[in-house]
């Protein structure tokens, strides 16, 4: 029994008659075909990649594993449509923190068509894209059995300066990320989330070391889901924090150069993280907060 996703942060969303993912109680994650080359574009990623005797182990454990293309019902009513059949990553998490992020400050491949680059370019410059060569597509953050989550708006979080997007990163590690804590995120969970030898800034890193090498694919548009389990720490366990790569759509051949857009992009992540690894008790600024008050009030539409 196919049903929508409890956990998807970003994206095209099913429901409401809209074509979008579907996941299975057995751990598979069903992601229609865009009909156009992207559909396939991301088959051929997951083919490829599926059986690259060049890609390590420790660097495939990054990427979700790809079962092939099903045609299952479609979400929207269409009927049997092709879909690609991935490994549901959040399947047995319990109210998982979540953030996808759009990684490199360029998210259109060489050969797109003109409208294509001029809509991602606007989006680009419009978004933390260009200056900071990342940005948040969308989130979630697991604040207590009374509270839920917080999901700011997708708006909200895209177009941020550097001062708001060290905010909500350090909200995600924080026990509380909601309206009133938004001058001081407490990141009481900094140390456990993105610190530690199999924390958040451990795995980024090693995804840089193979993205300094490796000339094989440009993920453009690509984005990294990082996730943990704010329960687990209370419960004196792991948070089982994991990054993971999600959205291959438009990923071209590396032929022989560097990916130097998604390189970029990640060590600009890197370098936010590692920051509130060292400085964990620096506020951000009073008016970094408001700002992003600001905006999420104008997207919401009432005070
Ligand atoms: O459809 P839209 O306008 O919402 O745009 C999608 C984007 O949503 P956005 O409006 O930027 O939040 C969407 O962005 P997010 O992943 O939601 O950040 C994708 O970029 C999507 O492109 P593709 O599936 O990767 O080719 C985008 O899809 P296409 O417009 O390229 O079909
Ligand atoms: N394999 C997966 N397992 C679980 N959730 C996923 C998986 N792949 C994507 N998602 C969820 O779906 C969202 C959108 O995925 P993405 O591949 O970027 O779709 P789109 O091409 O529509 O933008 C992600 O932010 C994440 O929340």
């Amino acid at each position: 029994m196919l049903k929508v996703p409890d956990h998807q942060v970003a994206g095209h969303k099913a429901g409401n008659g809209k074509l979008g993912p579907l996941v299975d109680d057995s751990g598979h994650f069903y992601k229609p075909l865009q009909g156009d080359e992207r559909g396939s574009n991301e088959v051929s990623f997951y083919a490829s990649f599926s059986s690259n005797t060049r890609i390590p182990g420790h660097i495939r454990r990054f990427f979700p594993n790809f079962y092939g293309t099903q045609l299952v019902e479609a979400s929207d009513g269409s009927g049997l449509q092709p879909h690609l059949v991935l490994q549901d990553l959040t399947l047995g998490r319990v109210n998982p923190s979540i953030m996808d992020i759009k990684i490199g400050s360029r998210t259109w491949p060489p050969q797109a068509t003109k409208d294509y680059i001029s809509k991602c370019l606007k989006k680009d410059r419009e978004s933390s894209s260009i200056p900071l060569g990342f940005r948040f597509s969308g989130l979630q953050i697991y604040e207590s059995r009374e509270l839920g989550f917080w999901k700011p708006g997708k708006r909200s979080i895209k177009c941020l300066s550097a001062d708001e997007v060290k905010l909500i990163l350090r909200k995600f590690v924080s026990s509380h990320a909601s309206e009133e804590m938004d001058s001081k995120p407490d990141c009481t969970f900094a140390s456990v989330v993105y610190g530690g030898s199999a924390g958040i800034l451990a795995q980024l890193l090693e995804l840089k070391a193979w993205f300094e090498d490796q000339t094989i694919y440009h993920f453009y548009s690509c984005s990294v889901l990082m996730t943990y389990e704010k329960e687990l720490i209370s419960n004196g366990k792991s948070p089982n924090a994991e990054i993971k790569l999600v959205d291959f759509a438009h990923v071209v051949e590396g032929k022989g150069v560097i990916d130097h857009n998604f390189l970029g992009g990640l060590c600009s992540l890197i370098k936010f993280i590692s920051e509130i690894l060292t400085t964990p008790d620096e506020c951000t600024t009073e008016s970094s907060s408001e700002d992003f008050r600001k905006n999420r009030i104008s997207e919401d539409g009432a005070p």
